[in-house]
């Protein structure tokens, strides 16, 4: 039986693990997907490559409301998802080559699926159809989260073909009309990839707005632009879903009565759940919480010394920056187990890239209400600033949230051009304790950039200067 110094399963962040101060170790690798995980294959990385294609189209539709007439001739599916994925899939195989190869002397890449069979021994079932058992001294758990499918007739039973994100962005051609399911990230990102593209959407959602975990006033201002520009129903209750000659017909209740909806294709994005209980990581002693992630301390490390867990497997935040800090603490604390570092997760910006753009850090006015933090609050209109005149924007706004006191952030929430990137001052401001005032004025604000929106809300924050 094969011994490891270490043992990775999953190839995504933890893929980023095995550096030179470990050239001394033998490592493994098991991989039972792509190389290079989620973000890379089927996440982050292809979704946004297909979000700046569809901003492309909506502008040259909807230049005209700034006087320059254009109109979208086409979109080439095909040719764009044959560019994206020849360029993703070259460097899934370069990296899988590269830990595969000479250069990693010290590393085995094991393809195949792991299950732990007892106290850090962990069975491979490989893709050649042998088998592996192999032990470590230690062990990374960053196998991930997967995409989760309701319990409904048709979906469970695996009757009805559907695509969740591992599928969707490689499928033949576009399609004339799509049902999502979910009110999320995934669902949101989607409807406006293909609504872009010419697709009738239809979004089904179980909950009173999109994206709900947002500021209530960004998750609404959200649900009416998307609600104008695809079919939105909202306060979902799935009952069933069905194949037609022409596709799928979901049937499904709102407050408003029963209804059907028939399209060419389905899309189901309704979360992610980690992959701790597939990998069997209670076998080797490690403990799940209640929502399925592998418990860990601000170490990164679970119950069992020497076992350590991070990203979507184990983490709160699923999200590609967050797994990537995470892996650079484990690998800190597994090369100097005497001195660890923490995990820090006291603000972790999202941002969701749809039509308007959102980006959010810390907590949301209602967060704030609820757990009685005092608050000040000031909400800058795009509209106010130059850079909102020019894009003649009326309905798109940065809200931010400061202690009164001290005048140091609590949250930040952008809707509205660029909000990913207009929001890192203020991400870098509470990560560095800097007040609104300083933040505000101890630095120059480019005239007349998007930037301004920040300069202007943390001065509209009524705080000590
Ligand atoms: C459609 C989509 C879009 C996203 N967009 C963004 C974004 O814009 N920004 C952002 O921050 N985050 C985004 N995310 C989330 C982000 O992709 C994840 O948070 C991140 O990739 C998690 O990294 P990880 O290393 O924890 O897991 P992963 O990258 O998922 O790696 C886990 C690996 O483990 C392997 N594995 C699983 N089980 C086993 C097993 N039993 N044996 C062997 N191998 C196994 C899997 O094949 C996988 O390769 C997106 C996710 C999706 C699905
Ligand atoms: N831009 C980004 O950073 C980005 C993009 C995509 C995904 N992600 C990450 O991936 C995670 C997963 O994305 P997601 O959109 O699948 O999850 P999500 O948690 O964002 O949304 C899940 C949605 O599905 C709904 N839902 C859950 N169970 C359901 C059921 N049984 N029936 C009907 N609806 C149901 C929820 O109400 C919610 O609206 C996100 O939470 C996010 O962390 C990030």
């Amino acid at each position: 039986m094969p011994h490891f110094d270490l043992v990775i399963i999953g190839s995504g962040s933890g893929n980023s693990i095995p550096g030179p101060e470990f050239d001394h170790w033998d490592i493994a690798i098991v991989e039972d997907g792509l190389f290079g995980g989620t973000c890379l294959n089927v996440g982050c990385i292809p979704t946004k490559m297909f979000v700046h294609p569809a901003e492309l189209a909506d502008a040259a539709r909807h230049a005209g409301r700034l006087n320059v007439r254009s109109h979208l001739d086409a979109v080439d599916w095909p040719g764009m998802r044959d560019r994206i994925f020849g360029r993703i899939d070259s460097i899934e195989a370069g990296g899988r080559a590269y830990r595969e190869g000479p250069e990693c002397p010290n590393i085995t890449v094991f393809a195949g699926r792991g299950k732990f069979t007892g106290h850090k021994a962990l069975r491979v079932e490989l893709h050649d159809g042998t088998t592996a058992e192999i032990t470590a001294d230690r062990f990374v758990l960053a196998a991930g989260s997967h995409a989760v499918v309701p319990d409904l007739p048709g979906l469970s039973d695996s009757s009805v073909p559907f695509h969740t994100s591992d599928t969707i962005m490689r499928i033949d051609d576009l399609p004339e009309s799509i049902v999502i399911m979910g009110g999320g990230y995934i669902a949101a990102e989607f409807a406006h990839v293909f609504s872009s593209f010419g697709v009738e959407v239809t979004q089904l959602a179980r909950g009173p707005q999109l994206l709900r975990s947002h500021d209530t006033d960004v998750s609404e201002t959200f649900t009416a632009e998307a609600s104008a520009r695809y079919q939105v129903h909202l306060n979902v209750k799935g009952d069933k879903v069905s194949q037609t000659g022409a596709g799928v017909e979901v049937q499904f209740r709102t407050p408003d009565g029963h209804h059907t909806v028939e399209a060419q294709m389905l899309l189901v994005a309704t979360g992610r759940r980690p992959n701790g209980a597939n990998l069997g990581v209670e076998a080797t002693g490690v403990q799940l919480g209640p929502d399925g992630r592998v418990m860990v301390d601000a170490h990164q490390q679970t119950c069992i010394p020497g076992i350590y867990a991070l990203g979507d497997i184990s983490t709160e935040f699923q999200l590609k920056h967050v797994a990537n800090h995470e892996a650079r603490v484990v690998r800190h604390n597994l090369a100097h187990p005497q001195q660890p570092i923490s995990s820090d997760h006291r603000f972790v910006p999202a941002a969701v890239f749809t039509d308007p753009q959102i980006a959010s850090v810390g907590v949301t006015e209602q967060h704030a209400i609820a757990r009685g933090i005092r608050y000040v609050v000031k909400r800058q209109d795009y509209g106010g600033i130059a850079a909102g005149w020019a894009r003649e924007d009326t309905t798109h706004f940065l809200k931010v949230l400061a202690d009164p006191d001290t005048g140091l952030l609590l949250g930040a929430h952008v809707i509205g051009p660029e909000a990913a990137t207009v929001i890192q001052p203020l991400i870098h401001a509470m990560s560095f304790g800097q007040t609104a005032h300083e933040v505000a004025r101890g630095q120059y604000w480019i005239h007349p950039a998007l930037s301004e929106l920040v300069e202007n809300a943390l001065l509209g924050l009524d705080v000590p200067r």
